[in-house]
């Protein structure tokens, strides 16, 4: 017992608190013998209202922390359950306080303290262990570290290796209670919010190899796995902290839980990270630019909330919880390195599943989730709670909805003051509303620092704190959970054999719920008359502000909506105003185009036939004219016959006149005369008609005769100018031949000339090698030479050889030398 230092501490604790505080650690602190107290199970009491557990952990100084001088004792823990802090000098608070703003002393009580020499063991054992009992015997809990960053969270959450925290704690104890009732298969895995899903052996199968994918990621090798049917064994050495434990410890709880049923165990591991929840128990991205994809949380029918594809992994053995979690951190720390985001600012959350499995049905299945917050280190600026939650709103909204959850559930103890609970407002809250409104136990830890320099952050931490032990959770006597839960098929749909079970437990549930709706009502009517009409009130008002609130919303959503709406439409209708312009433009191109098209082939059409009709109808100008004339000719011809016939007759209008008297007598022949005088003048107007005819054609001809004699001189002159110019051509040729002679005789005459300077220059030659023989003719070249001019017998010989001398000596002269 002495070596087993958790066990030895866990057993004495055990005894310790039906007795006294004996333990050593706690003599420096005598308060904490209170520690006996969370032996008795009187403050869990089902049906009642109880306050929210609050348990303060206090870290103590690193080493370097010592030698900076952070020990200013700012922390002092007035017993089990007060701390008191005092503003260090330097600290906002303090200079706050000098101002006369605020105090420099805080007080705050908590449900236990921790102080820093407590063990993990004890803190443990002082805290949550009640609460893992109640989740083996199917209640749902919940516990959360809150704290600044390096105040000890993960510390006290998960511990080391060698010192193990409160979650691989409870796992111990977990499979300590179900130590060889392990239910060896994995067909039953949890589904939604608090259902049992039937798995078929495709699922089992998909199931055992991502578990085996999962546990690889370690790389460590099979030795160290226990195998599910050593599960009973691994319980005699349980190695988180590579301390065995004692297999002996609470055999009395699993005595008194029924040894018929057998345990269905699984866990999840994930993280909330800017709002996003991600798995951590997914392989890691192999794409390391590829983002982590995020979870959905959604809710079941009954409302309660859940993570969406949330990886569940079937443990069997304490070891393999270890090894979960250890993937799960080295995931955490991988995202953090990919998203250049430090541990702290995520909240991690590992939850177990437990399911009690009896004679094949699940008859219950409760949940323990334990989640490690993020720092609050970044809502520590503004000096108001108040404020400095807005604040912390900015950076931190789910820490800032926690606060705001908390703080309304605090005001909902006060059922005057009872206002609307932001749960849905974060990832966080939404997770853990089911529990705060009775769904299960939560309880939260609170980690300080007690360095100076952090005294103003580990203040609003306590503050913080301070409103969340004020909270009031009712737990119903009997809750939900105590309900079998759903089994599921692989379809989603609940399967037969325990829907009969829970309509029986739902009926149940109801009529108990019922009879709580009757305790209310008469709790209700101890309240005094003025206060039920403030209240309903109150009620009325909010309920009128939440009806206006709603309504604006809604004007606001159609109106914007509606705006939306008319955008797009317009732009719509833009763009087929636009579309039909096109198309309208485009038709009248074509018609255009068709209609130049047909006209151009319209005239064609009608050049043609024109032309056709021109080629039928053609008469050349002379026969016309002939014809003409001839028909002139014979009308010409035909009345001047008619006037020779009519001449005896009417040979002059005078004796026409005067036989028009002689023969007055006779009316027969003067009706003929005046027959023949009216066609007479008939004819003759014909005739004129004609005449004029003719004169015009007549003209017509002259003119025509006179152009063509016009023309006819035109050519003559251009053939006379023509003919001379042929004259003159031949002129030129003839001179032009002449020339040629000219020159061909001149070049006949060249020829012979430079024959005669050619034997003239031989001749000369043959002279000045002859006077190169006598004494006398030493006289020169010069007298020879003119000797031989001067002789009258050389004729045109003479001449040119004086020519060439003059030549010859003009150019010795030139040439001196
Ligand atoms: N009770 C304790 N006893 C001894 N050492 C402790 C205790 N609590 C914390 N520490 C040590 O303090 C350091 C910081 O603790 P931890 O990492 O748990 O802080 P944290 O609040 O989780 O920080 P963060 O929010 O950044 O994750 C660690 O080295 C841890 O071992």
């Amino acid at each position: 017992m002495a070596a087993n230092i958790d066990l030895t501490h866990e057993g004495t604790l055990i005894v310790a608190m039906e007795s006294t505080a004996c333990d050593p650690h706690h003599a420096s602190l005598p308060e904490l013998s209170g520690l006996s107290s969370i032996t008795s199970q009187s403050e869990f009491v089902d049906g009642s209202e109880q306050q929210l557990r609050v348990y303060l952990r206090v870290r103590p100084f690193s080493k370097e922390e010592l030698n900076n001088n952070e020990d200013q004792g700012c922390v002092v823990l007035e017993n089990t359950e007060t701390a008191a802090l005092h503003a260090p000098k330097g600290s906002a608070t303090m200079k706050s306080s000098e101002k006369g703003i605020g105090q420099q002393l805080h007080k705050f009580s908590f449900t236990k303290i921790f102080g820093s020499e407590s063990t993990q063991a004890e803190f443990f054992d002082g805290t949550i262990r009640l609460q893992v009992q109640d989740f083996l015997q199917g209640r749902n809990a919940l516990v959360f570290s809150y704290g600044v960053t390096n105040a000890g969270k993960t510390h006290t959450i998960q511990g080391s290796p060698k010192d193990p925290g409160i979650l691989p704690r409870a796992l111990e104890v977990v499979f300590r209670h179900i130590n060889g009732r392990m239910y060896e298969h994995m067909d039953l895995r949890p589904y939604l919010s608090s259902d049992v899903q039937q798995l078929d052996p495709d699922q089992i199968r998909a199931e055992r190899c991502a578990k085996a994918a999962l546990f690889s990621l370690l790389k460590e090798s099979s030795r160290n796995c226990r195998s599910r049917s050593s599960s009973s064994s691994s319980i005699n050495s349980l190695s988180f902290s590579g301390v065995s434990y004692d297999q002996t410890v609470d055999s009395v709880e699993v005595a008194v839980d029924d040894v018929q049923c057998v345990y269905s165990l699984w866990v999840a591991y994930y993280e909330i990270y800017n709002e996003q929840v991600y798995d951590l128990l997914q392989p890691s991205l192999t794409n390391k630019t590829k983002r982590r994809p995020a979870l959905r949380v959604c809710e079941d029918s009954a409302g309660n909330s859940y993570v969406r594809d949330l990886r569940w992994v079937n443990i069997q053995a304490a070891e393999e919880a270890n090894k979960v979690l250890r993937v799960g951190n080295k995931n955490r720390s991988a995202a953090a390195t990919k998203m250049n985001q430090s541990s702290s600012r995520s909240h991690s959350i590992f939850t177990i599943k437990l399911m009690r499995i009896d004679g094949g049905n699940v008859n219950g299945i409760s949940e323990l989730s334990l989640c490690d917050l993020a720092g609050s280190e970044r809502c520590n600026k503004t000096k108001t709670f108040g404020e400095r939650l807005k604040e912390a709103g900015n950076i931190n909204n789910s820490l800032l909805i926690l606060g705001k959850c908390i703080a309304a559930l605090r005001n909902q103890n006060d059922r005057v003051k009872s206002s609307y609970i932001p749960f849905r407002e974060s990832k966080l809250t939404r997770l853990f509303q089911g529990v705060f409104c009775g769904r299960g136990k939560a309880s939260m830890i609170v980690n300080i620092n007690q360095c100076a320099s952090t005294y103003d952050e580990t203040l609003h931490v306590m503050k913080f704190s301070a409103v969340a032990k004020e909270v009031l959770q009712v737990i119903p006597p009997r809750s939900l959970e105590s309900l079998a839960p759903r089994l599921i098929g692989r379809d989603g749909k609940p399967l037969l054999s325990n829907s009969v079970i829970d309509c029986q437990a739902v009926d149940d549930y109801l009529s108990e719920d019922e009879l709580l709706d009757g305790d209310e009502d008469a709790d209700m009517s101890i309240l005094p008359q003025e206060e039920l009409l403030s209240l309903v009130e109150s009620l009325r008002a909010k309920l009128l502000a939440e009806r206006k609130k709603n309504l604006q919303q809604e004007i606001q959503i159609r109106r914007e909506m509606g705006d939306a709406m008319l955008q797009q439409i317009m732009e719509i209708e833009e763009i087929h105003s636009r579309q039909m312009a096109d198309l309208k433009e485009n038709y009248e191109e074509k018609m255009d185009s068709t209609f130049e098209m047909y006209k151009e082939a319209l005239k064609e059409h009608a050049y043609q036939c024109a032309l056709e009709r021109l080629e039928d109808d053609y008469v050349p100008l002379e026969e016309y004219t002939e014809v003409q004339d001839r028909e002139l000719e014979r009308r010409v011809n035909e009345l001047e016959w008619k006037q020779e016939a009519s001449a005896p007759v009417t040979a002059t209008p005078a004796s026409a006149v005067q036989q028009d008297d002689s023969t007055q007598t006779d009316p027969v022949q003067s009706s003929t005369e005046e027959m023949d005088t009216d066609r007479f003048k008939l004819l003759y107007k014909e005739k004129c008609a004609v005449e004029q005819l003719c004169a015009e054609k007549q003209e017509l001809i002259v003119s025509l005769e006179k152009r063509l004699h016009e023309l006819n001189e035109t050519l003559q002159e251009a053939g006379e100018s023509y003919m001379e110019k042929l004259a003159e051509v031949q002129n030129l040729q003839n001179k032009l031949n002449s020339q040629e002679r000219e020159a061909e005789r001149l070049q006949r005459e060249l020829t012979d000339k430079e024959g005669e300077v050619r034997a003239l220059k031989e001749e000369v030659t043959k002279l000045m090698v002859d006077s190169a023989g006598p004494p006398r003719q030493k006289r020169g070249l010069l007298v020879n030479i003119k000797e031989s001019v001067s002789t009258p017998s050389t004729g045109n010989l003479c001449r040119t050889i004086r020519k060439s001398v003059r030549t010859t000596t003009t150019s010795l002269r030139k040439k001196p030398s």
